[in-house]
């Protein structure tokens, strides 16, 4: 079985903009595989670096560990070549252990380990966390920091020299000290993803200090305009991403903060609203209203 190697898929990352698909799912919610087989084969078509499968804007959190498997294996598939595929690892120590274990059986180039769920814990145990599950990959692991599992920057440093295997560090907390403390203590050593919902928000000012790539998830639906955001990010295009901000990306944003977990809940309205429906949200998130998916139906208007 192939395995990319964790330098090579540190090196792809950086390389360009991160696509977050949804997860296909029916009005009675469950796993609408060929739905999303079929979106997988679109999105990759597109220049993307990589394609993170059952990722936050997945519903990794919504998954059972079964369908995590079939959903990076369906991924994996269909992901044209040359498109590597990350799978997810989460929950406890124990089951993203499996996970890891299973990323690279089911085809997946790379691991993203999401922080452990409800309880709190000290940087000793996140850390116990981290090596536990790059111990059981040969892949390269990308740590989310967010929400109970925010490393700090001896944390990483130390994880750094432990493991090998760790390539990358995606910020989901947007401490600016925090990431330029562990920016300058690591360096090149990882590669650095923006990864704050609505991650175009940040990109410029992130591109400033060293975070070369960030993960989208308006990819989904208005795919054109995040490849212009993320290039004019990456030429340096102040102007050309400030009129795309204040275009799109920021009325986006106050739709998305009227509820909690309408991070996810607005990207399935904007795949229905362009017409490529994934399905409902699962709980514990909810689906936007009428009114509001008729209003980004207004806003998607203006960049499609
Ligand atoms: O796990 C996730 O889905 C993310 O955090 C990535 C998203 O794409 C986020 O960066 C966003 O909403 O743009």
């Amino acid at each position: 079985m192939k395995q990319t190697a964790p330098d090579e898929i540190a090196r792809r990352l950086g390389s360009g903009l991160l696509s977050f698909p949804v997860t296909h799912f029916r009005d009675d919610l469950s796993f609408d595989e060929d739905a999303y087989r079929e979106n997988i084969a679109r999105l990759g078509g597109y220049d993307v670096a990589g394609l993170f499968a059952a990722g936050g804007t997945g519903e990794f959190f919504s998954l059972t560990p079964d369908e995590v498997g079939r959903v990076v294996r369906a991924a994996a598939a269909e992901a044209p070549d040359g498109v590597p595929v990350v799978a997810p690892a989460g929950h406890g120590t124990a089951a993203a252990v499996r996970m890891a274990e299973d990323a690279e059986r089911a085809g997946a180039d790379g691991v993203l380990l999401f922080p452990p769920y409800l309880t709190e814990a000290p940087q000793e145990g996140l850390a116990a966390h981290v090596r536990a599950v790059c111990r059981a990959t040969r892949l390269g692991v990308t740590i989310y920091s967010r929400a109970n599992a925010v490393y700090q920057d001896a944390t990483v440093a130390e994880l750094a020299d432990a493991c090998p295997n760790l390539v990358g560090f995606k910020d989901g907390v947007g401490d600016l000290e925090l990431m330029t403390r562990i920016r300058s203590r690591l360096g090149d050593r990882l590669v650095y993803v923006g990864g704050l919902p609505t991650a175009e928000t940040f990109a410029l000012p992130y591109r400033e200090m060293g975070v070369t790539t960030y993960s989208s998830a308006v990819f989904n639906f208005v795919p054109e305009f995040a490849l212009a955001f993320h290039a004019a990010v990456r030429a340096g295009d102040r102007e050309g991403v400030h009129r795309r901000l204040a275009e799109f990306v920021l009325p986006y944003c106050e739709i998305r903060n009227r509820r909690k977990g309408y991070a996810v809940g607005i990207v399935k309205a904007g795949m229905r609203v362009t017409g490529r429906s994934a399905g409902p949200v699962r709980p514990p998130l909810t689906d936007l209203t009428g009114d509001e998916t008729a209003q980004l139906a207004e806003l998607v208007k203006r960049v499609r």
